[in-house]
């Protein structure tokens, strides 16, 4: 079953069109990550899809319905980011009181063990908290509602790299034990590749491609080696990255749909072939050039 289901959509502001024409549907109980540039418009679909905002055309439609003021979707969903508004006058573990009353799912145990875990002080104020603590405290939120649909904007903002890990690792383990639909945005695709199931890569306001991390993983390969010898085995190949190394040799990376056997008599030829992170085919496709930074350099 699809929990979302985007048909066309197209979001304008008076300076902008941040979403163009997006068509995409969501499955039920399935962890995607939303992978985009700065300003691709993560945050915008985010958004529409949590009924914050109205698309200027196109549907959006979460659990069946149109999500703008909507009961139903605001009761089985939760969108967690640094900006969360919340009590500024009540304390951390009131506001997880408050949030037990809130949410039909809500573990209390959770919450408790993860508060204590990043030793909150109970009596703090979420105002008083530092950046990172702050992205925490609305993390342990976003767990312990359990909402069917989970919305992570950027939810780890702030955080240290340990702290980073041990969210997504606690996301991984609940959501085995109580499995839901979660969208997390991020910029970190290598800290989130082994967790999300799907990607869904956003350039420019446009969708650019949606896929499982399995097939992302697999989708490029690099040929590396003498320029000449290199050109010529990437002659009519979609290529997504390209860089000199050296005066005489490149490296190029390609959409792979290489025979096994001519991968093999490229590699006859003296070219070295290697397999292409998650992360840095999602940077080479979303790049403004093939050669990326280097060509600001390069053309001078
Ligand atoms: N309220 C707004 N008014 C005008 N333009 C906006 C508004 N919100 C977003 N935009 C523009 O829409 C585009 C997409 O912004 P959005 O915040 O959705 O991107 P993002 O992918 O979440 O970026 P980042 O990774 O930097 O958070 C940008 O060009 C941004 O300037």
């Amino acid at each position: 079953m699809n929990v979302i289901q985007c048909e066309n959509l197209n979001k304008k502001y008076s300076s902008s069109h941040a979403l163009k024409n997006l068509s995409f549907t969501i499955e039920e109980n399935k962890i995607t990550g939303l992978i985009g540039r700065n300003g691709a418009g993560k945050t915008t679909l985010l958004k529409l899809i949590a009924g914050f905002s109205q698309p200027s055309s196109g549907k959006v439609v979460v659990f069946s319905e149109v999500p703008f003021n909507n009961l139903k979707v605001s009761q089985n969903m939760i969108f967690i980011d640094d900006n969360m508004t919340l009590p500024q006058s009540i304390s951390l573990l009131d506001i997880l009181y408050t949030a037990n009353d809130f949410y039909e799912n809500w573990d209390m145990e959770l919450a408790r063990r993860l508060f204590d875990y990043f030793s909150f002080n109970p009596n703090d104020l979420q105002k008083n908290l530092s950046k990172g603590m702050k992205s925490t405290f609305h993390a342990i939120i976003g767990l312990a509602a359990r909402c069917p649909l989970t919305i992570f904007d950027e939810p780890t903002t702030g955080m240290d790299a340990s702290v980073r890990k041990d969210f997504y690792r606690a996301l991984l383990k609940d959501y085995l034990e109580h499995p839901r639909t979660i969208l997390l945005s991020s910029h970190h695709l290598n800290e989130i590749d082994d967790l999300i199931e799907d990607v869904l890569l956003i350039k420019n306001g446009e969708k650019y491609l949606q896929i499982s991390v399995e097939e992302l993983k697999q989708f490029a390969i690099g040929l590396s080696g003498k320029k000449i010898v290199v050109d010529e085995w990437t002659k009519g190949k979609e290529i997504i990255y390209k860089k000199m190394v050296g005066t005489d040799s490149a490296y190029v990376v390609v959409h792979n749909d290489y025979m096994k056997e001519d991968l093999e008599k490229a590699r006859l030829n003296g070219i070295d072939i290697s397999s292409v992170a998650a992360e840095d085919v999602c940077v080479y496709l979303t790049n403004k050039t093939k050669g990326g930074i280097d060509d600001v350099f390069d053309k001078r």
